[in-house]
């Protein structure tokens, strides 16, 4: 029998997210792309929602709590356990590291990679009043913010997108800042009051891409996935990933990186790395092709570590 009787015929294909409105949009996702790529009715899915330590600690910020893997790390057990088959995850979210027995085995079309300003009174960052507060929860957007506006209150934030926007509406701040794709994704995007351009304010590494991991021997799931997998994204999300790489085992300041893999089969990646507080900037831009990204991910990662000298790390290492 074929891999596609076989599964037409057996078992079902177990899929595991988080609970949020989010991760459940994301997952349904990844199931009618899969439905349609092969052929598969609904019933051949089943989605196990399953409860992070991110999703758990609200009360701190995430780079106190331990950073990335929270979002993650029981999907992953679960995964390895073999409760679940695949994982759906914002590339956002996922560490560099991947435990071993897991592999990704396929990042999907790219969303939107940029991020929105929502204003409760203004429409913009520069209508914000001198000393107006924005709430977020992201190093780099905190960062960003201040950089370009110095005057501004930059709170912490945390809380998935619902809540956030319950905050802003109650008044507890005046703006907040949130990644478009989600937005999209929850067919929210009418909140946005502004969009911000990628050149000032550059995503963070995989922002608007969701990945799929699974176990590193269980082919027949990569192969499944294979269908829906977006090279153009790959590529993006290789040279994004490996710029951090290089830089998360020495820092916890803030990372910004955007790649693109155009039409030509060349590619660029835009990184950078801020002071928390966005008085001190570096940032790199390299091209070359697409089958490169990783060499140019590490390459931009280096040059960005070069050009602030270890003075730059003094009171923000971990
Ligand atoms: N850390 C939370 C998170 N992880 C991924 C997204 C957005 C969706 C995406 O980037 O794919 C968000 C929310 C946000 O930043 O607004």
């Amino acid at each position: 029998m074929d891999r596609e009787a076989r599964l037409a015929t057996d078992g079902i294909i177990r899929i595991g997210t988080r609970g949020s409105q989010l991760a459940l949009a994301q997952a349904s996702e990844v199931r009618a792309l899969l439905m349609v790529a092969h052929g598969l009715p609904s019933e051949r899915f089943e989605v196990t929602v399953i409860s992070t330590s991110g999703d758990r600690i609200l009360d701190r910020p995430l780079s106190e709590v331990g950073g990335k893997g929270l979002f993650t790390k029981e999907i992953e057990l679960a995964l390895l356990g073999g409760e679940i088959d695949l994982a759906v995850h914002s590339s956002k979210d996922m560490s560099t590291a991947i435990p071993e027995g897991l592999a990704i085995t396929a990042f999907l079309p790219r969303e939107d990679v940029r991020d929105a300003f929502i204003g409760r009174e203004v429409r913009t960052i520069d209508e914000l009043p001198h000393g107006a507060t924005v709430g977020s929860a992201s190093l780099r957007r905190q960062s960003l913010l201040m950089r370009l506006r110095p005057d501004l209150n930059v709170i912490t934030f945390r809380g998935n997108v619902q809540s956030r926007l319950r905050k802003l509406e109650e008044g507890q701040v005046d703006a907040t800042l949130l990644a478009l794709a989600g937005l999209n994704r929850l067919e929210m995007s009418h909140v946005a009051t502004d969009v911000l351009d990628v050149v000032s304010f550059p995503p963070a590494p995989g922002q608007g891409a969701i990945c799929i991991e699974s176990r590193a021997g269980d082919q027949e799931t990569a192969d499944l996935v294979a269908a829906i997998a977006d090279h153009r994204t790959t590529v993006a999300l290789t040279a994004e990933r490996a710029f951090l790489a290089e830089l998360d085992g020495s820092c916890r300041t803030p990372i910004a990186a955007h790649a693109e893999m155009h039409e030509d089969g060349s590619m660029t990646l835009h990184g950078m790395i801020l002071t928390p507080d966005g008085a001190q900037m570096h940032e790199t831009r390299r091209t070359g092709l697409a089958e490169d990204a990783e060499t140019i991910g590490r390459m931009a990662g280096r040059d960005v570590l070069e050009a602030a000298g270890p003075g730059f790390f003094a009171g923000w290492a971990k």
